[in-house]
């Protein structure tokens, strides 16, 4: 018991970089302290003491602002970073390694009896305020973004947001490797140095680098079709040139 309650307390230091010491998590995570009184509360649902088992749960609610119902089935080293507002349902499945934030639903969408909620499998990550629900699988480590409306089952590896929630193109994401590149070697050292937090700097740099590639490419067309045409114009395109220093281009008497 003692080596999962240190398994529970190491594994907000992996996954919280606000966390500082062992005294702090202990006495102010109420995501750890939800998870030890789902444990608890877990053990009396099993053993068949229901009543007080939703007690107990009900009293983690008031002590933190976490519902999870006792009958849930939860992992190792779970983590709830900040924790209000979420709610666990009956019959969800947790699987080891996985976190969620404050405002996340694992919920039903059916008032039958058996299994209604989701079943995450290890390594899930679920953004705040993010609704999981059904009883649909979300593979192994996928993300779901925050806010999103999950109704499908997601496969392991993926990123899925939105309303409701699609998996993230592959595509955008070599784009986003891409742009952090190139915003690396512009000097914007932060950018890109996480993918787990929505960052406003980073989108506007994002668009920005975007609407540079668009012109980059429309120019380079532009380039060939005079070249073509027996128009003389610089050899190099743009994207070739170092940094920001854009040559004079061409002599208007050779047009
Ligand atoms: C106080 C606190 O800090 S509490 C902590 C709160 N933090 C969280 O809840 C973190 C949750 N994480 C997220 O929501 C992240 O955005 C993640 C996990 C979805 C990012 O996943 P990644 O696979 O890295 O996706 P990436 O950042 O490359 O974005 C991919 C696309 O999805 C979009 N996207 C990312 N997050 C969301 C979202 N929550 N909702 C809608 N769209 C989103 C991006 O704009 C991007 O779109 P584009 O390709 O058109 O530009
Ligand atoms: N606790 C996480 C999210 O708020 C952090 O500080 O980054």
């Amino acid at each position: 018991m003692f080596n999962r309650i240190k398994e529970d307390i190491t594994c907000v230091f992996d996954r919280d970089p606000a966390a500082q010491s062992v005294f702090e998590v202990i006495t102010t995570y109420p995501g750890f302290h939800a998870v030890l009184i789902h444990r608890l509360s877990h053990f009396c649902w099993l053993a068949g003491f229901r009543w007080l088992a939703r007690f107990i749960a009900h009293i983690g609610r008031w002590l933190t602002g976490i519902e999870i119902h006792p009958g849930a089935v939860i992992g190792r080293r779970f983590f709830i970073d900040h924790g209000m507002g979420v709610v666990i349902g009956e019959t969800a499945v947790i699987g080891d390694d996985c976190t969620l934030y404050h405002g996340v639903t694992l919920g039903g969408t059916s008032w039958d009896k058996g299994k209604r909620h989701p079943t995450l499998h290890n390594g899930v990550v679920v953004g705040a305020g993010a609704k999981v629900l059904g009883p649909i699988d979300i593979g192994e480590n996928a993300r779901v973004g925050s806010n999103s409306v999950v109704l499908k089952p997601v496969p392991a590896g993926v990123t899925v947001v939105g309303i409701p929630a699609h998996v993230v193109d592959p595509k955008s994401k070599v784009a986003t490797a891409e742009r952090d590149k190139i915003a690396y070697k512009m000097g914007f050292s932060a950018y890109g140095a996480t993918t787990d937090m929505p960052d406003p700097i980073a989108y506007a740099i994002n668009h920005m680098l975007d609407h540079i590639h668009a012109m980059d490419n429309q120019i380079e067309t532009l380039q060939k079709a005079l070249n073509d045409a027996g128009i003389k114009y610089p050899e190099t395109p743009i994207s070739k040139l170092d940094g920001c220093e854009i040559e004079d281009g061409y002599d208007e008497d050779e047009l």
